[in-house]
C-alpha cells in the first residue's frame, strides 16, 4: 500500500458548542460612506436584535461589484490606511461579536486583492484572506467577468480560531474548488465561511448546490453571504445567502432582498455525523490523496 502524502486525520478542534450566526445581506450603494453605515447598522441589528455572536458580511460590500470599483474603492490595509476595516474593528468590539467581515479591494504594494478580514470579539484582526482563485469566466449570454483584469490572487489559505469556533475562509469563486474546503476540513475547521456574490446566471444553478457539496463532502457547516440584488448594477448578485448543516440542511436562507439570515450551529452535530458516517476513515488513500502545499 503507498504511503499518503498528507496526514489520513482531522487536525483535534476546539470544544463542540453553539453558535447563533447572522449572514447580513447588504445592499450596497456607489457612496462608500453610506455602504460602512450600512454594514455598521447591520451587525449592531445582528448583535443586539438577532443575538447573533458570529456575524458575516458580504464579498465587496464597501463598493460596486466591478472591475471599474475594485481599483477606486481599494484601501492599504497594511499601512493603517482603511476606513472600511476601523469601521469593522471598531463594531466588532462595540457590539461583543466574532465578525467575518465579507471582503474589500485591498491595494498592497501595488497590487489589488480581494480581501477578507476576520475580527474578535475585542476587535483584534485576527486573520486576513486574499481570494485565492479569481473569478474569470465567460458564459456567453450570461455573465462574462475578469477579475484577473484588476486583481491579484491570495497565495495563503486560512483557517482561524475564534470564540465562534475554528472558521476556514474562502471567497465567492474559491467554493468551486473542493480541495480547499477539504484542506480546512483536515485542518479542524468546524464551519467554512464564503462572503460571495454569485449572479443571475450561475446563482440559481450553483449557489445552493455548491454549499451543501461542501458541508456533505467534508461534514462541517457552510455558511455563505451574498450582497442584495441592486437593480441598477451592472452585476446582478444571486442574494440568497444561506448556512447549511454536515447533512447539508438549509438552516437558514433569505431571496434577494437585503435582511440577515440567523441559524443556530450546534457544532456537536459534526462529531455526530462524522461518527455515523465515517467517510474519513473509509476513504482510500492508497488510491488516492490531497496534497497540503501550504
Ligand atoms: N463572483 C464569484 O467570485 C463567483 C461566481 O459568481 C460564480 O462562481 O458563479
Amino acid at each position: 500500500m503507498a504511503a499518503a502524502s498528507n496526514p489520513p486525520t482531522f487536525t483535534p478542534t476546539p470544544e463542540p458548542k453553539k453558535v447563533r450566526i447572522a449572514l447580513c445581506q447588504l445592499g450596497t450603494t456607489v457612496d462608500k460612506d453610506e455602504n460602512i453605515k450600512i454594514a455598521t447598522k447591520a451587525i449592531k441589528e445582528a448583535a443586539s436584535a438577532g443575538g447573533a455572536s458570529l456575524v458575516v458580511l458580504p464579498e465587496m460590500w464597501n463598493c460596486p461589484y466591478s472591475n471599474d470599483s475594485f481599483p477606486t474603492y481599494a484601501e492599504d490595509i497594511d499601512a493603517k490606511a482603511s476606513p472600511s476595516a476601523d469601521a469593522l474593528a471598531k463594531a466588532a468590539a462595540a457590539n461583543g461579536v466574532t465578525l467575518v467581515g465579507g471582503s474589500i479591494p485591498e491595494k498592497s504594494n501595488n497590487r489589488l486583492y480581494n480581501t477578507c478580514l476576520v475580527f474578535s470579539r475585542e476587535g483584534a484582526l485576527l486573520a486576513k484572506h486574499r481570494k485565492v482563485h479569481l473569478f474569470d469566466i465567460d458564459i456567453p449570454g450570461g455573465v462574462t467577468f475578469k477579475e484577473s483584469e484588476t486583481l491579484s490572487p491570495g497565495e495563503s489559505i486560512t483557517v482561524v480560531d475564534t470564540d465562534a469556533g475554528r472558521l476556514g475562509i474562502g471567497i465567492c469563486y474559491d467554493i468551486r474548488f473542493p480541495e480547499l474546503a477539504q484542506l480546512y476540513a483536515q485542518r479542524g475547521a468546524q464551519l467554512i465561511v464564503y462572503p460571495g456574490a454569485f449572479n443571475t446566471t450561475t446563482g440559481p444553478v450553483h449557489w445552493e448546490l455548491l454549499q451543501r457539496a461542501r458541508a456533505v463532502d467534508n461534514q462541517l457547516f457552510v455558511a455563505a453571504c451574498s450582497p442584495a440584488r441592486n437593480p441598477d448594477a451592472s452585476y446582478q448578485a444571486w442574494g440568497h445567502s444561506t448556512v447549511v448543516s454536515p447533512w447539508g440542511q438549509v438552516l437558514g436562507t433569505i431571496d434577494e432582498q437585503p435582511g440577515i439570515v440567523y441559524a443556530e450551529l450546534d457544532y456537536a452535530e459534526i462529531q455526530t455525523r462524522r461518527l455515523n458516517m465515517p467517510i474519513t476513515q473509509q476513504k482510500r488513500d492508497d488510491l488516492y490523496s490531497l496534497v497540503d502545499k501550504t
